[in-house]
């Protein structure tokens, strides 16, 4: 284990297990149609390309990048679009990857972008979520694992950009933080 990790959450077995699960579900549910997934960066990268690989039904990908956090563990309120998507999402099913919702603030900014700009359909697949932190009312479609209130890093999850390649969930050691 990574030295400034307190404790695993999750494991590396129990990720890949949800995550084929998850697929598998999703293969299911756009049987016969073709979804645009959208990967939410920089988060959501690495369960992204697990995910992907366990849908049976063909698809595009594109990529969006947004960030509310910064070097923080608590959301600035203010979800900046670093990266927009490359093509259109009108008329498609779209299929947004998320790592974790925390305040709901990204998900419900980017749900209300994507639906502007007239998404057929708008589905939110999450592989973490925090329900006990959400400020704005906002489920996702699909959920991997519900975590308790604290502040977790890796399988893409970021402290300040660190962290992200751990391939398990863990607390950090309070230490660790500055704030
Ligand atoms: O529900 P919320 O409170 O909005 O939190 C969830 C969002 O915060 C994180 O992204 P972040 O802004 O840290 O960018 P990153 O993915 O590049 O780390 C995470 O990847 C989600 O996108
Ligand atoms: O618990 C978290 N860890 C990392 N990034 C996050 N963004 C929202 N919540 C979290
Ligand atoms: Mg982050």
């Amino acid at each position: 284990m990574h030295n400034d990790i307190q404790e695993i959450l999750i494991s590396r077995e129990q990720i890949q297990e949800k995550v084929a699960e998850l697929g598998q579900r999703l293969s299911k549910d756009y049987e016969g149609r073709n979804p645009l997934v959208i990967c939410i960066l920089k988060g959501a990268f690495i369960f992204m390309a697990d995910l992907v690989k366990e849908i049976t039904v063909p698809l595009e990908l594109d990529f969006m990048a947004v960030s509310s956090y910064g070097a923080s563990t608590k959301s600035s309120g203010v979800v900046k679009i670093i990266k927009d998507l490359d093509n259109s999402v009108e008329g498609r099913d779209v299929l947004i990857v998320e790592d974790i919702i925390d305040s709901g603030l990204t998900l419900s900014y980017l749900i209300d972008v994507l639906q502007r700009r007239n998404a057929k359909s708008t589905t939110v697949v999450t592989l973490f979520d925090k329900p006990a932190r959400r400020t704005v009312d906002l489920e996702a479609d699909l959920t991997g694992f519900v975590l308790p209130d604290e502040f977790v890093v890796g399988y893409g999850l970021d402290y300040a950009e660190k962290y992200r390649n751990l391939p398990y969930v863990g607390v950090l050691k309070p230490e660790i933080y500055t704030n």
